[in-house]
């Protein structure tokens, strides 16, 4: 049975005010309506963690994840955060990959290889993304951009190591955009992420690992993908700013 994981990005939203009100309703809710089966993931700015993460540990299904991390350890790195500062908040997660990362921070898949190896060595789950732009998707080149995304950042993993990580499949041009993939496209997507995996890694590890669809996610289209065989979770990035959307979406289970 893979897990559920319904995580949210809170990107660069939220004073700490904000962030500490949102993230104590979000665990008031969960507490009183939530599956036990559910894992939910606030992936907060990088400042509010620690506060957050004294709220989540009231309650098992919710935990922390930061934004990204750096792939060095430590030192002169300004405006970075270490693996092991994320880890002194008490986050047990870490987005990696994102594509607004990739494409404001120029973030390489060579580098974002690193960050995943950094973060499975130090005890945190890699939340990894990846997804292919509008003008890839009308090329019809959609499969073999996002293949090439993961080859070049986890084929270096070991099997033991790729079973930890979570993947979240995020096409671009369904960002922010409130353009939702259909259920076929969602699904078409995972499923051969699956399979490249499995090629990869043998089916058993590939049978086992999480895959998210993020983009324009709401708790009017959740139940359909989240319904889909090979869609085991959401990443959320607007709908994960008002705390009743977010609980629906992970109930729609
Ligand atoms: O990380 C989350 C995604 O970028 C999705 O954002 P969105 O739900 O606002 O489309």
């Amino acid at each position: 049975m893979r897990k559920k994981v319904i995580a949210g990005n809170w990107k660069m939203n939220l004073t700490l005010e904000e962030g500490v009100s949102l993230a104590s309703e979000v665990v008031n809710m969960a507490k009183d309506e939530l599956a036990s089966d559910v894992t939910m993931v606030l992936c907060t700015p990088a400042i509010h963690m620690a506060a957050v993460s004294k709220l989540t540990a009231e309650v098992a299904s919710v935990h922390v994840g930061a934004q990204n991390i750096s792939e060095h350890e430590s030192g002169a790195y300004t405006g970075d955060i270490s693996a092991d500062m994320a880890l002194s908040t008490g986050a047990e997660f870490v987005i990696i990959g994102h594509s607004e990362r990739r494409e404001y921070h120029f973030e390489t898949n060579a580098q974002l290889a690193a960050r995943v190896e950094l973060a499975l060595a130090k005890g945190l789950t890699p939340l990894f993304c990846c997804g292919e732009s509008l003008e890839t998707r009308e090329a019809g080149d959609h499969v073999s951009f996002v293949t090439k995304q993961l080859e070049e950042s986890l084929y270096q993993l070991s099997a033991e190591q790729m079973e930890k990580v979570v993947i979240a499949y995020e096409p671009i041009w369904a960002i922010g955009t409130g353009v939702t993939a259909s259920t076929e496209q969602a699904q078409e997507m995972h499923k051969s992420i699956r399979e490249a995996l499995a090629s990869k890694f043998g089916a058993e590890v590939a049978e086992k690992i999480s895959i998210l669809y993020g983009g324009s996610m709401k708790p009017g289209n959740a139940p359909e993908l989240l319904a889909q065989p090979d869609v085991d979770g959401g990443l959320i990035g607007g709908a994960s700013l008002k705390s009743r959307d977010f609980i629906d979406i992970a109930k729609s289970y």
